[in-house]
């Protein structure tokens, strides 16, 4: 990435020099559409299991003009969720609050040398046992919010994972069920402060990626700037383009990641997204990355390759992928086109 993207430093009146993005990577360079995101109720105690499946598998539903296939990109909100609303919100208060503490406290946090001030706090929170040690004391509020969070989060991701492995007609191989290798991994949690930005059209708070691990479960503190990327036809987002994800109070977001596109074999893509900044206010998200193992052997589920076809990846570890990931700063098409399988 050529700039920085504008998440710390002080505040400022122009955006400094080392923000600003070059004139092709800025969010107005890439048609933006006024399309929806998907909202899924995964309330299980009102709702028949098999429509709630329906609904996710629909909900990122897009064609592809092209090649004349359906493929599912799942970017949601999702709603009745059973994270009780005062959990998520003490847990983005506290993110807010740390973002707020006074430069050295926040710096000492850090091991890296860099001058500059942290804008991403980044956390293991499951298993909690393994990581507790190591959360920050301050602020004062931050342990207890991630204690209640932890749990919540990880009981959300693994009831989405269960309810797309019966959509894709895995759950019977127990795919994505606790315990399962493709999410026995650590989940990791990105606490991201975005400041509020004197010209957002010039710069960019996170630049376009899709998650390299199976699914993250996001909240945010209601103040915009997430987008999705619509690819093709359908899902809500015309012919293409970057779509907002606009805050609904209360929801959580879901993003696939580029395993379960692996793993389902193309079915359900990986959603990319980027976030832009507010000219007036400043976003703070924690989002919770659920992944492999490092060494997990990842390929394409049995039953999603059809009869006498190869599957459109080879098989890799979860270590080779995110080696390949960030050697390429997370460029979906890049990585992917690593893990193709060549004909
Ligand atoms: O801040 C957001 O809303 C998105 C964060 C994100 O995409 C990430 O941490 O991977
Ligand atoms: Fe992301």
């Amino acid at each position: 990435m050529a700039a920085e993207a504008l998440s710390n430093g002080a505040g400022h009146k122009s955006v400094p020099e080392a923000y600003v993005f070059p004139a092709d990577k800025r969010p107005g360079s890439s048609p933006s559409c006024a399309g929806a995101i998907p909202v899924v109720d995964i309330d299980l105690g009102s709702d028949d299991p098999d429509r709630i499946v329906k609904q996710i598998m629909d909900a990122g539903r897009e064609f592809d003009l092209n090649f004349l296939l359906s493929f599912s990109c799942l970017t949601a909100l999702v709603i009745n969720h059973g994270v009780p609303e005062p959990v998520i919100a003490s847990m983005v208060a506290s993110a807010e609050e740390f973002f707020r503490l006074p430069a050295e406290e926040k710096m000492a946090l850090y091991s890296t040398d860099s001058k500059k001030l942290p804008h991403r706090l980044k956390l293991g929170i499951y298993p909690t046992e393994q990581f507790r040690q190591n959360w920050p004391d301050k602020p004062a509020s931050l342990r207890a919010a991630l204690e209640a969070y932890a749990p919540a989060v990880r009981a959300v991701a693994l009831r989405i994972l269960r309810l797309t492995a019966a959509g894709l007609g895995l759950a019977a191989a127990g795919y994505f069920e606790d315990g399962d290798e493709l999410t026995a991994g650590p989940v990791i949690v990105n606490a991201n402060h975005y400041r509020a930005c004197p010209d957002p059209s010039l710069t960019m708070g996170l630049a376009p990626h899709c998650d390299p691990n199976v699914v993250t479960v996001l909240a945010d503190n209601g103040v915009p700037g997430l987008q999705a990327r619509r690819r093709g036809y359908g899902g809500g987002g015309g012919d293409g383009g970057w779509v907002d994800v606009a805050p609904v109070p209360g929801a959580l977001v879901v993003n696939f990641g580029h395993q379960m596109e692996l793993v389902s074999n193309g079915a359900m893509r990986a959603g990319e997204h980027r976030v832009v900044t507010d000219a007036r206010a400043a976003r703070t998200s924690v989002a919770a990355f659920f992944m492999p193992a490092m060494g997990c052997a990842v390929a394409a589920a049995p039953g999603t390759v059809a009869a006498g076809e190869k599957p459109l990846f080879r098989t890799f570890t979860y270590q080779e992928f995110m080696g390949a990931y960030t050697a390429v700063a997370g460029d979906r098409d890049a990585v992917m086109a690593r893990f193709q399988n060549k004909d």
